[in-house]
């Protein structure tokens, strides 16, 4: 199974955005993760749609846009027109998760379905069919550069599990805390999309950050 990196944008240096951008997509990065925070749905407020539709100018990364917003089906296809090439949006954050599904996959964006460390994975159960990604946060859901939860990697070997048995073809997406250090845990409970803030923008060498998780990813692939 193909592994993808998916650095944060949260931790880039917004001085050199552009800059920063090429060396992880020269490095051989194929996905871009792109927290959008709207300071109600969580407690910050990041970036928007002039940003993400600025910096797709610049990148032929794929947009993994996260959506930690309220009501996100308002703005689908204001993210979709500025280039998200998936869209994740909170099953917490809105009262109509199927109709969210139906706009993202009208939109022509992937769909991706998220949940907060608090949420049980049985929540997102029913829509798995309907969606190309599954999203386990292993952090509070906010900011970048906290600590892996571990107690959340029980809920990424469930998908794979449910995955297996409904015979389905959705990626398992995790984000919060990751490291080149615990990368394996997630790995080997079954996620493919790796999302990296801080251990990819926070380093001094970030091809060298970024290579680095992809080497471990080459390891599984051929496994
Ligand atoms: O969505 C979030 C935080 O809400 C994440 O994408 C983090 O920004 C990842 O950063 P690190 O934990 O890897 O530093």
């Amino acid at each position: 199974m193909a592994i993808y990196l998916s650095p944060s944008m949260l931790s880039i240096d917004f001085t050199k955005v552009g800059e920063q951008l090429a060396i992880v997509e020269q490095a051989g990065v194929p996905y871009i993760h792109l927290d959008v925070m709207d300071g109600v749905f969580v407690p910050n407020i990041s970036f928007g749609i002039p940003v993400i539709k600025g910096i797709r100018k610049a990148s032929n990364m794929v947009f993994d846009a996260h959506l930690m917003i309220v009501d996100p089906e308002r703005y689908v296809e204001q993210f979709r027109d500025a280039g998200a090439d998936i869209i994740n949006f909170h099953v917490e954050a809105t009262k109509d998760p199927a109709g969210c599904i139906a706009k993202i996959k009208e939109s022509g964006a992937k769909v991706g379905i998220t949940i907060k460390p608090k949420t049980p994975v049985e929540t997102i159960k029913p829509y798995l069919k309907d969606v190309d990604m599954a999203l386990v946060m292993t952090v509070e859901p906010g900011f970048g550069g906290q600590k892996f939860m571990a107690d959340q990697v029980p809920k990424i070997a469930q998908l794979a599990a449910w995955k297996k048995e409904m015979g389905l073809s959705y990626d398992i997406e995790v984000d919060g805390g990751i490291t080149l250090d615990n990368v394996r845990e997630v790995l080997d409970a079954g996620a493919n999309v790796i999302v990296a803030g801080s251990a990819v923008f926070g380093k001094e060498d970030i091809a060298g950050a970024a290579k680095g998780f992809m080497e471990i990813f080459k390891e599984y692939e051929a496994k």
